[in-house]
């Protein structure tokens, strides 16, 4: 078993790896769950928290980064509102994919970036495009421009109708994590 996985993704990885296609790219770093080189997440201030910030420049339509979690139905996610912290709840990102409300439930800190992106409503330089692997809708974020290195990744929430509870961060800087 131990083989076969490395066989798979030793192969996978080879052929992934260095690919700059988003599509390759997104299918590479949604199965096997790891971030980007070149990414980086930095402290801003007790107002924004935390973000992600570049650390190489990336090219416009590049794969940036998943926003990981576990992908749950909407009747799950009005369940897990009603008991989580407000502070956890800037981590449920509701979307619609295929006529469907869907959440991706990224509360976890699991040490990933994608859940740390910040909003930029007037000049974002990532947009979101749904991927669907193996059948799921994974949530990727795409350069919508040349990125230079030491640039904040932001998308804009509403316009992507990324659904989210938004608290000020400075009320959340002692929160529970789950
Ligand atoms: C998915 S989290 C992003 C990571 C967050 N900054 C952190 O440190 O955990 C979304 C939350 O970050 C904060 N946030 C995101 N974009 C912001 C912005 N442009 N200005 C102020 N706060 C922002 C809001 O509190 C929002 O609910």
């Amino acid at each position: 078993m131990i083989i076969l996985t490395t066989i798979f993704f030793g192969n996978f990885s080879k052929k992934y790896a260095t690919a700059k296609n988003p599509k390759d790219d997104a299918k590479f770093y949604t199965v096997t769950g790891g971030d980007k080189v070149g990414l980086d997440v930095k402290y801003i201030n007790a107002f924004k928290g935390r973000g992600i910030f570049t650390c190489a420049p990336f090219e416009k339509g590049e794969f940036l980064l998943e926003c990981r979690g576990e992908l749950i139905s909407k009747q799950e996610c009005e369940r897990r509102q009603r008991i989580y912290h407000d502070c956890l709840k800037v981590f449920m990102f509701e979307f619609h994919f295929n006529g469907k409300l869907w959440c991706v439930d990224a509360a976890k800190e699991d040490g990933s970036l994608g859940r740390l992106v910040n909003d930029d409503n007037l000049n974002p330089n990532a947009k979101m495009k749904y991927v669907t692997i193996q059948g799921k809708p994974h949530l990727c974020l795409l350069a919508a421009r040349d990125i230079s290195q030491g640039e904040e990744i932001t998308y804009n929430y509403v316009k992507e109708q990324i659904v989210m509870f938004v608290p000020q961060m400075s009320s959340c800087l002692q929160y529970p994590t789950r």
